[in-house]
């Protein structure tokens, strides 16, 4: 029998469900959220309007907005023994912290254990606030700044980068990270999404589904690819190197970083936003050997694009927060913040039509043997 199965490793091009939320062409490089183009999306709409068609299917109308970033608002609060576990651990990896502290926040929010709809709905909004405040107050108490209170005033993005640093964000910066936000929103079955629905499966709640969720973005084959671009770009060191460093790579087979995807073989649509941002980014800052050093390597990855081997959404991402100031190790926190709403309506979907997804492995260890006590082995 063990030879006639066939064996679907790391599930590549399984169907396992279906999903009215996100559609995704690898072939020809096409993203859509609920029918809408990604370059639509991150071109006219705000992070908020995203989260909203995501959780609810449909745009909203400026009513139906107001009541949502109201909500989104409200939701704007952390428990005082939120910050004493921050403090507790603000050494730690801040992906490490977010998970904890959101862990903690079921713990302190009764609420959690709701798994209804409407349930879910409302966990779901609450942590697409609490999530960026999470990364904000670490990164305010691990610097020794007392974190500041949210400003109602400012948006999810702005919000976030005030809370972040402390002083108001311009209105470029603040766009920017919007439409960073909504890049990383939602991507269908990706591994974090995936693990998030197995949790979901075993009847759990949305606060658990999250905290798998964000385990399984930190690594480096998934969210961490942005960091891991920063340290080789950082190698790297000018434009003029890029060449032998890839050449390096490739004969050693090891992956170059930012390039590869399970589903795209032509370009990662949302590269393109992020790439725009850089150049431009670069250019005004006077830095353009950033730019300059990420472009070599595209140039020396080129043969391999013919192949479908192309830069993913994370290639030129890190470029862009290390422009901002940002320290490294926020980079992977930065794309949970925006797959908050992701994560919810996969959640939420399993929810709706929920089974418990378990798949086989097949067997090959040893054949039967006779149990040998163990002061005769
Ligand atoms: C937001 C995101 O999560 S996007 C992904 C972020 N991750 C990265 O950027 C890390 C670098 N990339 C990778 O490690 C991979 O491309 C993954 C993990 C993302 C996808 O991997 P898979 O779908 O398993 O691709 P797979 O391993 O089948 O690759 C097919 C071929 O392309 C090669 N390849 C894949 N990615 C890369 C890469 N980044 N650099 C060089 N070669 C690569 C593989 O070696 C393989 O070649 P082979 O057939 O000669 O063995
Ligand atoms: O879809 C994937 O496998 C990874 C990805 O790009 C994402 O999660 O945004």
């Amino acid at each position: 029998m063990n030879d006639t199965v066939k064996i679907n490793r790391g599930l590549k091009g399984i169907y396992f469900e279906r999903s009215a939320t996100s559609h995704i062409d690898g072939a020809k490089g096409e993203l859509s959220y609920c029918g809408y183009s990604i370059h639509d999306l991150a071109t006219q709409s705000t992070f908020e309007e995203v989260a909203y068609l995501l959780i609810h299917g449909e745009l909203p109308n400026e009513t139906e907005l107001a009541g949502f970033d109201a909500r989104l608002k409200a939701a704007r609060t952390l428990p005082a023994e939120i910050h004493t576990v921050i403090e507790q651990i603000k050494g730690g990896h801040p992906m490490d912290v977010l998970r904890t502290a959101t862990s903690a926040l079921a713990a302190l929010d009764k609420g959690s254990a709701d798994t209804s709809e409407e349930g879910f709905i409302r966990n779901g909004i609450n942590l697409t606030a609490q999530v960026p405040m999470i990364v904000a107050t670490h990164h305010a108490i691990r610097n020794g700044r007392t974190p500041v209170a949210p400003d109602p005033t400012l948006g999810h993005a702005a919000n976030w980068l005030w809370m972040l640093k402390g002083e108001k964000p311009s209105a470029d910066a603040a766009r920017l990270a919007d439409v960073d936000f909504i890049l990383h929103a939602e991507h269908g079955s990706n591994a974090s999404s995936f693990a998030a629905r197995v949790t979901i499966g075993t009847d759990a709640n949305l606060h658990g589904a999250i905290v798998t969720a964000l385990s399984t973005l930190a690594g480096p084959a998934h969210g961490g690819a942005a960091e891991d671009v920063m340290k080789m770009v950082a190698e790297i060191g000018s434009a003029d190197k890029a060449a032998a460093y890839v050449k390096a790579k490739r004969k050693n087979r090891e992956p170059v970083t930012g390039f590869g995807h399970r589903v795209y073989r032509a370009e990662d649509p949302r590269a393109r936003h992020m790439r725009d941002g850089v150049k431009k980014l670069s250019q005004e800052m006077g830095q353009p050997e950033w730019y300059d050093i990420l472009q070599a390597v595209v140039d020396a990855m080129q043969p391999y694009a013919r192949h479908g081997l192309n830069v993913n959404v994370d290639f030129y991402s890190g470029v862009i927060y290390q422009l901002h100031g940002i320290p490294m190790d926020l980079y992977v926190p930065i794309f949970a913040i925006g797959r908050v709403p992701g994560w919810v309506i996969q959640c939420l979907e399993q929810r709706r039509s929920n089974i418990l997804i378990r798949p086989l492995t097949l067997y090959n260890g040893p054949e039967m043997r006779p149990y040998v006590p163990i002061k005769e082995r």
